[in-house]
């Protein structure tokens, strides 16, 4: 009786506490007389005229900035910032590893949050493929930014994070999960090991189970006959290839801001593909959900409820951005799982056990925190902030680097070790998370415009790594996967995996 009259009181004084602390991180944010200026940030000498563009050459300190270590080696150098200058019409960018820096800009953009990634892909959707003078309406949330973005997100925010409606998938997700267990087993060698490209066969399992919740109809992407040229490998390829090259058009010093580089017509021709693709894709869920009438409306229905703009629209973020994101991120929890088999073991039981699933979704949390499928977040400054003595203007991109923060001992103790209890042991554990700055590890990015799959993503992820653990004992032999950075974590073949039959 007395808790649930004090409960609304609780909830008043934590809803100042956060209040007050948006209005202190801001105001402290926001005072940036007497700062030293962006120049004198440390980051990779600048020379006359050139600026810093040599460092990316072969051999230069951002020569292989695939690797995701290059940064970490940057900022054992410099310190939690790096300053990187305009090159080639590319704003400036700053690398943060401070959590507390990471906090004060995240909450201050919070309201209208700029993320500045897939410039290319904005300029596909609003520039490329519009008449001089059309009117620019929604093209997406990967690439809208200010109102348009705001409006289009509350339109679909409801869909897409409402529990009930996600759940609904949970049985047709079990289903792809166990059809791909069959196929796996199938498919094995004499050693157990799996005969096709590991990383696509994940794909398309991640394919599989976007499509799915995207379009509302299971796409067949297990059929043994699937052909090579069939539209679901061509969108597995095709994803693949667009992250690739927004990594070379985005990120990399580049000059198709400036006139059609060889890069950027193949990036053109591949977003128009992507939406060829989709449309083809959406064909068919709207064909299944004239079939199916009845029973509660899922992600597409809803969608369609709205209007089919914001289902196409919808149905093509999620097919851009829920395949590569999921499959490398079940493979980074095997790899894990299989180097650390006491976990796999004790994962196991509890999988047996039947009771909740608490350290199956530790699981996966802890993968995310080790070898993240993101290595950053980006925000562009819609103001100017005082970060730690410096002056950061306005309109600069700045890249909170969570998977570098997340691999240092100062936020997470034995950070480099595989460790699922720190996301349920007892606050009073050294290694519990809840011990560690919330903004050191934000593997779905922050606030209004973190990741809108994430419900979906978690939910797939853990029933197939459930599916797999529970079939499989997984080995893995050799040196650890290579990641290359291509705007995702990529990991890298051999895929040294063993998958033995778990003994019932
Ligand atoms: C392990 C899986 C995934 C990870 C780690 C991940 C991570 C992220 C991150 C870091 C962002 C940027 C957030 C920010 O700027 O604050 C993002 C945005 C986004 N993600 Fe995911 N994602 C995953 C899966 C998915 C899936 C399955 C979908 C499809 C349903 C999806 C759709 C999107 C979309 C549409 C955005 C843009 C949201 C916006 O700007 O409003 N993601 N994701």
């Amino acid at each position: 009786m007395q808790t649930t009259r004090l409960r609304p009181l609780f909830q008043l004084a934590s809803l100042n506490k956060e209040v007050i602390r948006t209005v202190a991180v801001a105001s402290a944010a926001t005072k940036t007389e007497n700062l030293k200026s962006w120049n004198e940030i440390p980051g990779p000498p600048s020379l006359p005229i050139i600026g810093q563009i040599h460092h990316f050459f072969p051999g230069g300190t951002l020569g292989n900035i695939q690797d995701p270590e290059t940064i970490m080696r940057l900022f054992d150098k410099y310190g939690p910032m790096i300053r990187l200058d305009s090159i080639l019409g590319k704003p400036p960018l700053l690398f943060l590893s401070d959590p507390d820096s990471a906090e004060l800009i995240l909450r201050s953009e919070n309201w209208l949050p700029y993320r500045p990634v897939f410039q290319s892909l904005e300029y596909y959707r609003n520039d490329y493929k519009r008449e001089k003078g059309q009117k620019v309406q929604a093209t997406g949330l990967i690439s809208d930014h200010g109102e348009v973005w705001k409006e289009f997100r509350s339109t679909v925010n409801p869909v897409m994070l409402q529990p009930k409606t996600i759940k609904l998938y949970s049985n047709v997700l079990d289903e792809v999960a166990q059809d791909m267990i069959v196929r796996m087993k199938a498919n094995r060698n004499e050693k157990n090991m799996l005969k096709n490209d590991f990383d696509k066969e994940m794909n398309l399992w991640a394919l599989e189970s976007i499509g799915t919740v995207a379009l509302g109809c299971r796409l067949n992407c297990f059929d043994p006959n699937l052909p090579a040229d069939s539209p679901e490998w061509q969108l597995i390829q095709c994803v693949h290839d667009l992250f690739v090259v927004a990594n070379e058009l985005d990120f990399k010093p580049s000059l198709w801001r400036y006139f059609a580089t060889p890069t950027y017509k193949k990036a053109m021709k591949l977003f128009e593909h992507h939406e060829n693709l989709t449309k083809h894709f959406l064909k068919k869920g709207k064909e299944q959900l004239k079939n199916n009438s009845g029973g509660e409306n899922g992600v597409l229905a809803k969608l369609l409820a709205i209007n089919e703009e914001v289902a196409h629209i919808m149905a093509s973020d999620m097919l851009f951005a829920g395949v590569d994101t999921a499959a490398n991120t079940v493979t980074a929890t095997l790899y894990l799982l299989a180097t650390n088999p006491e976990k796999q073991d004790k994962l196991r039981e509890e999988l047996r056990s039947g009771s909740d699933r608490r350290y199956l979704r530790a699981c996966v949390k802890e993968s995310l925190r080790i070898m993240p499928v993101v290595s950053g977040n980006l925000r562009k400054t819609t103001k100017e902030y005082n970060v730690m003595g410096y002056k950061i203007p306005k309109d600069m991109e700045v890249v909170f680097a969570h998977r570098d923060m997340s691999l240092l001992e100062e936020n997470y103790p034995k950070a480099k070790e595989y460790i699922p209890e720190r996301w349920i042991t007892s606050n009073d554990d050294p290694i519990h998370y809840g011990n560690t700055h919330p903004f050191a590890h934000q593997p779905f990015g922050f606030g209004a415009r973190s990741c809108i799959g994430r419900r979906i993503a978690e939910l797939e992820m853990d029933i197939f790594v459930a599916r797999l653990i529970e079939n499989f004992q997984v080995e893995w032999f050799g040196p650890p996967p290579r990641i290359q950075q291509e705007s995702l974590n990529y990991i890298k073949g051999p895929f040294n995996f063993i998958f033995n039959d778990v003994k019932k």
